[in-house]
Order: C-alpha cells, then sequence, then structure tokens
C-alpha cells in the first residue's frame, strides 16, 4: 500500500541562511499544526550561496529564487517560502503562489548607535543601507545624512554599527522590521520608521508559499495559511510596481492597508517614487474595494507616472 495522501511528508526547499530557514520552518510548523501534514525543510544550495560574486553577477536574490523555482518544477520539493518582495512581479509558469499568510508589520527600522533615531543623528552621520529605495528617501529627508551602500545578511549589517558590532564603522543601518522580527532581533530597533517618511517596499512583511499549479493536495493544505487581506494588499502593492515598470532595484516604494470604509472593508495604497539622489519625489495614494486590488495599484502607477515617475527613476546617483 502506498502513503496516505493525508500524512505524506511535504518537502519544503529553503535556502540556507538563517532568516530563510527560521521563516521556512515557521510556516512548515503552521501547515502541520492546521492540516496535521508532517513537513519537513530540505535544503537547497545556490550559486548564490558558493559565490558572493554570482549574487552581484546575476542580480540580487534572483539567483535563489530561481534555484528554489527548478527545485519546485523538478519535483525535488513541494513548496517554498519565499520573501514576496523578492519575487519578480512576473508569474512564473507552472507555479502557484498557494497562500499569502497574515503579514508582519511592513515598515522599516533604524538600528543606530547609542538609542538614537533618525532626526537625532548628527549631519554627516553614515547610514548605511543597499535598497536603492531607502537610500533615495533617506537622502530625501534632507537632514545632510550620508547614506552607505551596505550588502550582507542581517546580522553582517547590524555588526556595522558602532556600539552593536565589528567593524562598528556605520551610525546606523535601515533594515526591514519584518526580517527583525523573524529573527528575534526587535530589541536591536532604535526606531520603527514612519512610513509618511520612508514608505516600505512593495509586499516587505509578507510571505509567499509557493507549489506546483497542478499539486491540488499540496495547494489545499498550503491554502488553510491564506490571509485574505494580506493578498489584497501585496497584489495592490506589486501592480503599482509593475505597472511602473520597475525592478525590486528601483526607487519605488508602496504600502497598502485595509481600512473600515463607509461600505466595508477598503484597501488604503500609498506609493512614492524618489529620485536616487533624493532631489525630488512624487507620492500619491488611492482607496477602493479589496476586490479592486491591482487595478488601485495599477491607476496609482499612472498617476504617479503623469506626474514625472519615469524621469525621476532615470535619475543618476
Ligand atoms: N532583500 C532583502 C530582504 N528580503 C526580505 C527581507 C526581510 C523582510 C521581509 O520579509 O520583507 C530582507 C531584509 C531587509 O530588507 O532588511
Amino acid at each position: 500500500m502506498t502513503t496516505s495522501t493525508v500524512t505524506a511528508t511535504l518537502r519544503l526547499g529553503t535556502r540556507g541562511s538563517e532568516l530563510a530557514r527560521t521563516q521556512s520552518q515557521a510556516v512548515a510548523d503552521a501547515i502541520t499544526a492546521a492540516t496535521g501534514a508532517p513537513v519537513e525543510l530540505v535544503p537547497i544550495v545556490t550559486e548564490g550561496d558558493r559565490s558572493p560574486a554570482a549574487i552581484a553577477q546575476l542580480g540580487g536574490t534572483g539567483v535563489f529564487v530561481a534555484a528554489i523555482r527548478r527545485a519546485l518544477l523538478e519535483g525535488t520539493v513541494d513548496l517554498a517560502v519565499h520573501s514576496y518582495k523578492d519575487l519578480p512581479t512576473a508569474a512564473e509558469p507552472g507555479l502557484t503562489i498557494a497562500a499569502v499568510p497574515r503579514r508582519e508589520d511592513p515598515r522599516d527600522a533604524l538600528v543606530a548607535r547609542d538609542g538614537l533615531t533618525l532626526g537625532e543623528l548628527p549631519p554627516g552621520s553614515k547610514v548605511g543601507t543597499g535598497a536603492p529605495r531607502r537610500v533615495a528617501q533617506l537622502r530625501a529627508l534632507g537632514l545632510g545624512l550620508d547614506v552607505v551602500p551596505i550588502r550582507g545578511n542581517v546580522d553582517t549589517r547590524m555588526g556595522r554599527v558602532r556600539g552593536v558590532g565589528e567593524p562598528g564603522d556605520l551610525d546606523a543601518v535601515v533594515l526591514a522590521r519584518a526580517g527583525l522580527t523573524r529573527l528575534g532581533r526587535l530589541g536591536a530597533i532604535t526606531e520603527t520608521l514612519d512610513p509618511l517618511q520612508v514608505l516600505p517596499a512593495p509586499a516587505q512583511g509578507a510571505l509567499a508559499v509557493e507549489c506546483r499549479t497542478g499539486d491540488a493536495r499540496t495547494r489545499e493544505l498550503i491554502g488553510r495559511l491564506e490571509d485574505a487581506s494580506a493578498r489584497a494588499c501585496v497584489a495592490a502593492e506589486r501592480s503599482t510596481l509593475a505597472a511602473l515598470e520597475a525592478g525590486c532595484s528601483a526607487p519605488v516604494a508602496a504600502y497598502a492597508e485595509v481600512a473600515e470604509g463607509e461600505h466595508g472593508p477598503e484597501l488604503f495604497l500609498r506609493a512614492s517614487v524618489t529620485a536616487i539622489d533624493g532631489s525630488d519625489a512624487v507620492r500619491g495614494s488611492v482607496s477602493g474595494p479589496l476586490a479592486d486590488a491591482a487595478a488601485l495599484g495599477r491607476a496609482l502607477a499612472d498617476e504617479l507616472l503623469d506626474r514625472g515617475a519615469a524621469e525621476l527613476m532615470a535619475v543618476r546617483s
């Protein structure tokens, strides 16, 4: 007799980084708790893990996503958990995002020396961040901060803050609060940044749980983790990004929230495009029904394009 379909173990392919393993394990535990199905983590070593040069050459997190998707399509694993903001906006043929679980706080966070907030950092302070979106928005605040490009995992980046770790060559770094939450490092945060000042990246703080489109059993098991609000918010934010024809390396921010409107729950979507040198920005917002998430994102992108977003994205630092 074959293994019963109820108890067959699901194989979850994960990268080896601490953040990837932690969020994969959390989703594995949630699936088991909700369905009784056992889930085992299968480490996938990618070119990016072997050679940091490959990441730079092949483009950011794209290498990791590609390797994990190949394992899914080849059937080596049954599901994968991605940081949603790292996924390209184009769908992957043969694969489906079967669940968007409840989202972590999507805001950015400051980890600064001596407990300082952004406004308390003196002019000339060195603030590290890799994302062009953060670089542009930090420069646009006009605080005279010296924004320094940095790479590496969460611990490496935090370690560069004076008084927090070695080499301690920076006054502060800006990271996603969600990553710090998942790693149990919330205590290091000195300020959670107000979206009025630094608007988060599209889909930041959300996870995408992916499987083969034809794998009905896995889809159904994963589907138990679905959060309709998170799905709608991410759809609105990512459709803004797609309609701006911008990638994850563009200085584009988008953040949707669900708020109680006159006729029930409504999406409130904000987005911004900021010149990388911080010299100018366009910001806007729209609201409407959750069912119109993708259309709301496109409408906001069109408005920002009318107001000069393409020209701002073309500015070089
Ligand atoms: N590309 C980096 C990345 N991708 C996902 C997270 C964690 C937060 C999240 O899930 O959005 C991070 C780290 C960061 O931005 O500080």
